[in-house]
């Protein structure tokens, strides 16, 4: 099999670090380049936990693009670097697999409209873990039969967007089969500010953020008498490696741009 050219943006991060190693360590993907916001120039097994893992570092992506020309940009780093390099990598034919949270609807939009335009695949995945899709069809499923959800989602202190990007797909996925409602008492009223959470289509979502935490969410749902709660665990996050190795390898037989791994696994 051909090697897929990868380049992975955010390799001193969480996340990153794990996607270098995954990356390093399959067969068919080749590690071309990273970019970070330092180390330019140098290569990257020249930083802390990365000996034996060569690779250039950029700090200039569309240089990075131009000179080592890798078929898929991994992008695990923030909101607003994430919406960036995605744009920048359909311009110059690279596929995204995105795994940064923090994209709104519009986002989604304007990038699936580039990646048609281009003609090329890209996947944003706002959970790479198999059992967080699970839990995501569940709930879906579940909603067809309980009208009355929250969701809760608990993180790691050091997350920027809230709420997660789970969380949000969750909401999205349960307003696409459930029909609209308004939970709660029609003349409910916060007595301090934000208690009855986020609300997307009518679904409360909560954010926990505690050190010690990963990534977990709990989607509940109330009926006559009755709960049910469907709940998911990332304790660590090679859980989450699987999801970004079968993206990679489907971005390239894609395209248009897929929101969501429910839609390509199997
Ligand atoms: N889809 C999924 O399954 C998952 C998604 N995520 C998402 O992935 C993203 C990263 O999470 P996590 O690894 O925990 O975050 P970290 O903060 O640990 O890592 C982010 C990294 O991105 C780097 N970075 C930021 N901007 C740039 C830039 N312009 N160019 C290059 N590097 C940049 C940061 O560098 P510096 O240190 O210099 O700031 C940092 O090293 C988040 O959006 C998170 O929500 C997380 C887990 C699973
Ligand atoms: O920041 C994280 O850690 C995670 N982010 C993603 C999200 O926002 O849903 C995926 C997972 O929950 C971990």
């Amino acid at each position: 099999m051909k090697s897929i050219k990868v380049a992975i943006a955010g390799p001193r991060g969480r996340m990153g670090r794990e996607a270098v190693i995954l990356v390093h360590q399959t067969e068919h993907f080749e590690l071309v380049a990273v970019i970070d916001r330092k180390y330019d120039g140098k290569d990257l097994a020249e930083l802390d936990g990365f000996s034996g893992i060569h690779a250039p570092i950029y700090t200039d992506i569309e240089r990075c693009f131009q000179e080592t020309k890798p078929d898929v940009l991994i992008d695990l780093t923030t909101p607003e670097s994430g919406k960036y390099h995605t744009e920048l990598a359909l311009q110059y034919g690279v596929r995204p697999v995105v795994g940064t949270t923090g994209f709104t609807e519009d986002d989604i939009e304007r990038l699936t409209k580039l990646a048609e335009e281009k003609g090329l695949g890209a996947i944003i995945a706002p959970n790479f873990a198999i059992g967080a899709i699970l839990m995501m069809k569940f709930a879906q499923m579940a909603a067809k039969y309980f009208h009355d959800v929250e969701i809760i989602e608990l993180h790691h202190d050091q997350k920027l967007d809230a709420p997660s990007g789970t969380a949000v797909k969750t909401a999205q996925l349960i307003a696409d089969i459930r029909p609209p409602k308004k939970q709660g008492h029609p003349d409910e009223k916060e007595t301090l500010q934000g208690a009855r959470g986020a609300e997307y289509d009518g679904i409360r979502i909560h954010s926990v953020r505690l050190p010690g935490f990963v990534a977990h969410q709990e989607v509940i749902f109330g009926g006559n008498g009755q709960a049910l709660a469907i709940r998911h665990d990332s304790f660590h996050r090679g859980s989450f490696m699987s999801g970004v190795k079968l993206s990679v390898e489907t971005v390239m037989k894609l395209q248009t741009l897929v929101y969501g791994l429910e839609h390509i696994i199997e």
